[in-house]
């Protein structure tokens, strides 16, 4: 679907910056093509399981790190033992240009080295509760990448999960940056709009959702 109106970018909050129509079709194209290949192996994409014995609506697989709740290793023993695909280059350098867009902090931009990123597929029925990234050791910013159906994105508060939050919707293309005061912000995907993804970018249902982060751990 084509954006007649032009969505400007907003801060939502501090440190937390909206960019709609960041991702070119051409650019989504290739991060759809690459995400197929990740989904497939050398860790399969899968419902992660919750320790509570829940398992998630939302299917995720990961590169550079292994995230499971709630911690990130190298090799994902919770599937199958494989060491994850390797955090490449390119993804890096989109990463600090996200970062740029976002906050216009040159040195910030180029000290950015995200390790790992959560690649997220939700079917239209899928949802993410409220959470917080916490898992990393680091409070460089989480840049998120959306391809695909456009989503509810709920905002909150630092504090707890519930009220006050502000509703955005995500849509393809769209970037997202949380970092500085809201890096430890709530946040979640309560609801997709089913069909509302341009197949263009090769996806032609449901919704991709990249967050690109930097683990602070070293082997
Ligand atoms: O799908 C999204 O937009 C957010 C994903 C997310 O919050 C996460 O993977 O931790
Ligand atoms: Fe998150």
């Amino acid at each position: 679907m084509t954006a007649l109106i032009p969505r400007p970018a907003m801060e939502i909050a501090p440190g937390a910056v909206h960019l709609p129509g960041w991702l070119t079709l051409e650019r989504q194209r290739e991060l759809v093509t690459a995400c197929r290949a990740w989904a497939t192996g050398p860790v399969p994409i899968r419902h992660t399981r919750l320790p509570r014995g829940g398992v998630m609506s939302v299917q995720t697989v990961c590169i550079g790190w292994h995230w499971q709740p709630y911690k990130y290793t190298r090799n994902a023993d919770d599937v199958n033992g494989e060491r994850v695909a390797a955090f490449p280059d390119w993804m890096v350098q989109l990463g600090r240009r996200a970062l740029l867009d976002a906050y216009g902090d040159a040195q910030g931009a180029a000290d950015y080295t995200p390790d790992t990123a959560l690649i997220n597929f939700y079917d239209g029925q899928a949802k993410l509760g409220m959470h917080q990234d916490k898992d990393e050791r680091s409070s460089a910013p989480v840049v998120s990448l959306s391809i695909g159906d456009t989503c509810v994105f709920r905002v909150g508060n630092t504090e707890t999960r519930t009220k006050p939050y502000t509703d955005i919707e995500l849509a393809s293309g769209d970037l997202f940056v949380f970092g500085g005061p809201s890096r430890y912000v709530y946040h979640g995907v309560p609801k997709v709009y089913e069909g509302t993804a341009d197949p263009d970018t090769g996806l032609a249902s449901g919704r991709l959702n990249i967050t690109m982060r930097v683990t602070g751990l070293t082997d």
